[in-house]
């Protein structure tokens, strides 16, 4: 479910399998030109889509016999699409989330969403350092798929496994999660930080200290924390703050550069999740009291006009604090 770029690249490597893959999106036009050349180019222009993907806009014909579902449609869109879906999906199907986002006004994860939708269906998620350009590119990735079920934990392992693409697995199906959401917000410091042109020392810095803010924050939510120190927390956090491939990343590096937020989403050009879940990480955090001074300083910066160039200093203030304060078994 999803034609964008993540949904296209996981349809492709299922595929890979020899099994019938129904790609669903919205788009008549992009299904008609996947049919006629192999490619879906808006997204992966140089992606060569296997003969048994089958692109369609029907979501009865995509779903109704379905043994698995992944869904990679934006957090914004996904009640809304899932809400329609679900009727034709068989209550066997596990659902596997790809999307890395928060629910605006319910603070709910997508496979939290899933499970309201989807009561009688097997949930998990996939996350993990994962950028579809260079899974497109042919680049050796890694990944993880969570769930407390181990079956189906082997399911999607199985499925997904190929030469290029290793699936690795947990069962902390939130702190997975909620760290593949979290990350996207110090992506676009990183990019701030990189069009600013701190160094890297500065750099390095910013990505230890979001490490430590997201899993303390992830600890506070119910998140193993030692979930954080895996490919769905370090390995997503490195390759986001550091790829100018990464939307967040891009966007950050475009408000860097003196635009304004509303300009950097527009030249962005794709989904970049972060610039919604810093709002609602920044009033969560408010409403529990817990301090996240870069989500506080990088909410000042894109939504309380405070100048881009603070986002590292503001990282120098404060009491003295300690470096690790991971609190196993706490
Ligand atoms: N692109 C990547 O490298 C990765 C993306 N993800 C996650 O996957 C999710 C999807 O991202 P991308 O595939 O990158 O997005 P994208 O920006 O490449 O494309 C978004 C897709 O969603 C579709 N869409 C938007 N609103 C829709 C609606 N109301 N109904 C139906 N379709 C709608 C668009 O038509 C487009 O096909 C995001 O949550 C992202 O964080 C996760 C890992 C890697
Ligand atoms: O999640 C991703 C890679 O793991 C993709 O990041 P962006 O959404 O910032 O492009």
């Amino acid at each position: 479910m999803g034609g964008g770029s993540f949904g296209t690249a996981v349809a492709n490597i299922v595929a890979q399998h020899d099994r019938e893959v129904k790609l669903w999106m919205r788009s008549e036009k992009q299904v008609s030109e996947i049919l006629e050349t192999r490619i879906n180019s808006r997204y992966l222009p140089r992606y060569e889509l296997l003969p048994n993907l089958i692109p369609t806009d029907d979501l009865e014909y995509a779903c109704q016999d379905a043994d698995i579902v992944f869904v990679a449609v934006p957090s914004k869109a996904f009640r809304v699409v899932m809400e329609m879906a679900i009727r034709f999906i068989p209550q066997k199907a596990p659902l596997i989330s790809l999307t890395k986002g928060i629910e605006h006004g319910s603070f709910k994860l997508m496979s939290q969403v899933l499970k309201e939708i989807a009561p009688k269906n097997e949930i998990a998620v996939l996350s993990g350092p994962n950028l579809a350009k260079e899974i497109a590119e042919g680049q050796l990735t890694a990944t993880v798929v969570a769930t407390y079920n181990p079956t189906i934990r082997k399911i999607v392992q199985k499925l997904l496994s190929t030469p290029k693409f290793r699936v690795y697995g947990n069962p902390d199906t939130f702190g997975v999660e909620l760290a593949g959401a979290l990350k996207n917000i110090y992506a676009i410091a990183s990019g701030m930080a990189a069009a600013l042109g701190m160094g890297e020392n500065t750099r390095a810095m910013i990505v230890t200290r979001s490490l430590a803010e997201m899993s303390q924050f992830g600890q506070h939510m119910g998140a193993n924390p030692m979930t954080f120190i895996g490919l769905a927390g370090v390995g997503d956090l490195i390759v986001t703050c550091t790829s100018p491939l990464s939307r967040n990343f891009r966007v950050g590096y475009e408000v860097g550069l003196g635009h304004n937020l509303k300009q950097a989403i527009k030249m962005t050009g794709e989904t970049a999740e972060g610039v919604n879940t810093l709002r609602m990480v920044k009033e969560k955090a408010d409403e529990l009291g817990i301090t996240m001074p870069i989500v506080s300083g990088l909410y000042e910066v894109l939504y309380e006009g405070r100048d881009a160039a603070d986002i590292g200093a503001l990282l120098m203030v404060g009491e003295p604090a300690e470096d690790v304060k991971f609190q196993l078994g706490g």
